[in-house]
């Protein structure tokens, strides 16, 4: 039986910008080769049938040594390697056409293996945006101001950034699309193309984006190997922190926990959405993190807050974990209230929490209970929201 989804990593580049010999996804990055780093969150992953990998031509002995650092139980699922091409172009759609033959019909990741810092959460987040589109990329905001520049390097114009973003890779494409826009952009001799997603824009199919990484830094030049060394190189300390917040009832007809919105007899007074797992949450990462609480990074006497949907409240605390080095090993979450009954949404909350948070399910709990009648929550009068961040950050210098 084919798998229903495959990634396909691209290692036939010669690293000609990193500079220093052998193609850099070879090359050791903290003592284990770029590959294999690139390699073991694909192969951890078990929705994936199938991991392939397209390797420069007399890469063999390379492409081996790299892969006999992988523990023989995770390299059940990856396929022989097949040779590349002159550009990255050419590697993917030889890639693809292996999978084809192969019979394989499935989504597709494909992933660059110059980008050894591809976290779990990226994949699954590629696996559910890949499940729903035909074509969905990670992006992110650029933050930089972005100029266009003549040949001499003077600046012609200023671009307005709210429209750009960065892409990356895992990119996450139905697999028949894919493989039909790359035959036709080869038979037009259509070429040039420096992702994946650009080639299915060429073809005419829609591209849809999800959250990229910012620590998902693809290997490109001689710098870019100093920053992965000095990232790799800080041992990371474990840091827990703990958020607590509370909100009254009032009228309404519904209340937001954990990202959903949930049908009720009340609503709850608040400046934001008074969503109090969410703020529960992104006061125990900023705890975590000694970096405030969420009153004075979103003070609630800033109009622009009222109203506020909380998703991108912990959307920022988790960023400034990624922005400091660290991840989130893990989220935890009790909701006390007599009303609404949490228990049917539960699901659904842990699941938005991981989206927004950008972990796995298996990093977040979800936990409810009522205060047995006594207190505030028990008179039904509020709900209130505990929450325990786990993060790892670089130890201090
Ligand atoms: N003919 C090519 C060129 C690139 N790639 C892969 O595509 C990814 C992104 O390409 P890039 O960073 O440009 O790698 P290189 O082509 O190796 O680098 P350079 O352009 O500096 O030579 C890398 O994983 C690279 O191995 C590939 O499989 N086949
Ligand atoms: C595919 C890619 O990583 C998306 O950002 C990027 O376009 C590769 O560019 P390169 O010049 O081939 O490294």
């Amino acid at each position: 039986m084919t798998p229903a989804v495959a990634a396909l990593i691209v290692a036939a580049g010669r690293g000609l910008r990193a500079g220093a010999g052998s193609p850099k996804q070879y090359r050791q990055l903290g003592g284990v080769p770029v590959l294999c780093r690139t390699l073991a969150p694909f192969l951890a992953e078990s929705r994936l049938g199938t991991v392939l990998v397209v390797t420069g031509a007399g890469d063999n002995d390379r492409y081996d040594d790299a892969i006999s650092r992988l523990p023989q139980s995770a390299r059940t699922r990856l396929l022989a390697p097949i040779e590349g091409g002159e550009t990255r172009q050419d590697s993917v759609r030889a890639g693809l056409e292996a999978l084809a033959a192969s019979g394989f019909t499935g989504t597709i990741l494909v992933h660059d293996a110059a980008r050894p810092f591809v976290s779990p959460a990226l994949i699954e987040r590629a696996l559910a945006a890949g499940a729903e589109s035909v074509a969905a990329i990670p992006a992110l905001a650029v933050t930089d101001t972005v100029k266009r520049v003549d040949a001499t390097g003077q600046i012609e114009e200023t671009l307005p950034r709210e429209q750009l973003v960065s892409v990356q890779t895992p990119q996450a494409f139905a697999f028949q699309p894919l493989l039909a826009a790359h035959r036709a952009a080869h038979a037009a001799g259509a070429a040039g193309f420096t992702d994946d997603s650009a080639i299915m824009e060429w073809a005419g199919h829609r591209v849809a984006t999800f959250a990229g990484d910012s620590m998902n830094l693809k290997l490109t030049y001689p710098g870019d190997f100093e920053l992965a060394e000095q990232r790799l190189a800080r041992p990371l300390v474990t840091r827990t922190g703990t958020g607590y917040d509370v909100h009254a009832f009032t009228e309404g007809d519904h209340v937001w926990l954990g990202g959903i919105r949930i049908p009720h007899s009340r609503g709850v007074t608040a400046h934001s959405d008074g969503d109090v797992a969410l703020h529960a949450l992104t006061d125990a990462v900023l705890g975590a993190l000694a970096d405030g609480d969420i009153g004075s990074h979103f003070p609630p006497s800033d109009p622009q807050w009222r109203g506020a949907s909380s998703d991108r409240f912990l959307a920022f605390a988790a960023n400034r974990v990624r922005q400091r080095g660290g991840r989130i090993d893990h989220l935890d979450l009790t909701i006390v209230c007599e009303g609404p009954k949490v228990g049917p949404h539960r699901d659904a909350i842990r699941a938005r929490i991981a989206e927004i948070a950008g972990l796995r399910l298996d990093q977040v709990g979800t936990k409810a209970t009522t205060s047995e009648r006594l207190g505030f929550t028990g008179r039904g009068e509020g709900l209130a929201a505990l929450a325990t961040a786990t993060i790892r950050l670089p130890e201090p210098e």
